[in-house]
């Protein structure tokens, strides 16, 4: 589903976030990528995402040179994989429940399988009481959650998510924990970069760790 082959990415003027990382992740799968501040996680799923083109190097998706895609067959790509990333920002001055409907809405699904698919995601994250609070007025925590949401409401082949749990207590953590176990059981290929060993202790999912722009290991999460 996705490879990267010999990424490099360099930001300027002379920050090298990734050098050389190859690396596959099956169509399915549950894969984490943890690593200190400034490893180059969110750098990662930036290139798979491709909000970021690569230095050097291939990233591709489904066979797809995913930075050589352009116009219609980009977008396509786009709609098939949703992001939660703390810097992507949700729409302050709408509701929750709207911030979720929005991959729902352009992708034409029925006002009522929306209205559901809504309802039932903020029950799942306990925000059923947000519903109708612009989203500018809720805590980060639950700005977080909405995000998340957000990312996985379409149904997407693949959820990027970064720290999904910074902001959020125990119990709050599981609930987002179950809510991404359910997109990969659902058939979703789902990365998430994260610090928080609670959410993959207990993973038999593989586990990669970065160590300044390089892999450092690779493990299954029942050998960690
Ligand atoms: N837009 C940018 N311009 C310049 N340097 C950047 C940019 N984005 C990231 N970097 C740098 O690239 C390196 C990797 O950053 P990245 O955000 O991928 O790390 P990270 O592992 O996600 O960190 P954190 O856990 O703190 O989010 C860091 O040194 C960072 O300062």
């Amino acid at each position: 589903m996705v490879e990267l082959i010999k990424v490099s990415k360099r930001y300027p003027p002379d920050v090298t976030a990734l050098s050389s990382v190859s690396l596959s992740v099956d169509r399915g799968e549950m894969f984490f990528i943890i690593g200190r501040s400034g490893a180059g996680k969110t750098t990662i799923l930036k290139l798979i995402s491709s909000m970021e083109p690569p230095t050097s190097g291939l990233v591709e998706i489904s066979g797809q040179t995913i930075h050589r895609l352009k116009g219609g067959k980009l977008a396509k790509l786009r709609q098939k994989i949703g992001v939660a990333y703390q810097d992507f920002k949700l729409l302050t001055d709408r509701t929750a429940a709207e911030n979720i409907a929005i991959s729902m809405e352009v992708s034409y699904k029925k006002p009522q399988i929306i209205r559901n698919r809504v309802r039932s995601l903020l029950e799942q994250l306990d925000l059923a009481d947000k519903h109708d609070t612009i989203t500018g007025e809720l805590s980060r925590g639950e700005q977080q959650r909405v995000t998340l949401a957000r990312a996985v409401a379409n149904s997407p082949t693949m959820v990027l998510v970064d720290e999904p749990t910074g902001n959020l207590d125990a119990d709050t953590t599981e609930r987002v924990v179950k809510l991404l176990q359910n997109s990969h059981k659902s058939g979703a290929t789902v990365i998430i970069a994260t610090h928080d060993e609670s959410i993959y202790r207990n993973t038999s999912c593989r586990i990669m760790e970065l160590r300044q722009g390089a892999i450092h290991s690779i493990v299954r999460g029942d050998q960690a």
